[in-house]
């Protein structure tokens, strides 16, 4: 169940055409924000700021959320979303960039979680650069990493979903990460940094 704020946020979105988060998946972000006790948290795809909100209600109170966005009008939605909810505005750093310029300009292992949200063709691009910002501990999270099921599906061979096949078997085989894929909305992968990695 959303609140107002969240809820005028999602129509946000719609309006733009940057559907939000589902609200399990948006919850869930808010239990992994909050058992990390997480600090400074990167999102790749502001959106309206749906998944920011479920983010920043989850985070320490003086964590910082850093969200990227190539797309202005979707970071005025999103900042319209966080007066609404009263977020001091040192609480976030909004970013109007593509990820892919922006990722290598944020400190290595400085980060409890990364959550990408941007369409799945964009992924592989910067995968491995978000896997490099996670401390020790930290997660990542990869949002509809499922695609509606289609990426369980070997008759789906479209571009998007074999991009994202792709990305979740580099991430299997990645020996930095320990993945599960958690079976809320259209598919959360989450993986944690091993502490020895
Ligand atoms: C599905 S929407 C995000 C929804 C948002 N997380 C929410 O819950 O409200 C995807 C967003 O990713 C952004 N995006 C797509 N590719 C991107 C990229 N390469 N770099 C930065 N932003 C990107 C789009 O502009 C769009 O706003």
């Amino acid at each position: 169940m959303e609140d107002a704020t969240l809820v005028r946020a999602r129509d946000r979105g719609d309006e733009l055409g940057a559907p939000a988060v589902s609200t399990a998946t948006g919850a869930l972000l808010q239990v992994v924000a909050g058992a990390l006790h997480a600090r400074a948290v990167v999102e790749i795809g502001t959106g309206s700021g749906v998944a920011s909100l479920w983010l920043l209600r989850g985070m320490a109170p003086d964590g910082v959320l850093t969200t990227i966005d190539a797309d202005v009008a979707h970071h005025r939605a999103a900042k319209a979303a966080f007066a609404e909810e009263g977020v001091e505005p040192q609480r976030t750093r909004t970013i109007a960039r593509p990820a892919a310029d922006v990722l290598p300009r944020l400190a290595d292992t400085a980060y409890d979680l990364v959550v990408v949200t941007a369409e799945p063709h964009t992924l592989a691009a910067y995968v491995d650069a978000a896997v490099r910002l996670l401390r020790p501990g930290g997660v990542l999270a990869l949002v509809d990493a499922l695609q509606a099921g289609r990426v369980v599906d070997p008759a789906w061979r479209d571009h998007d979903t074999t991009a994202v096949r792709r990305v979740l078997a580099a991430l299997r085989e990645d020996e930095r990460l320990a993945p599960a894929m958690v079976p809320v909305g259209d598919g959360v992968l989450l993986a944690v940094r091993r502490a020895d990695a």
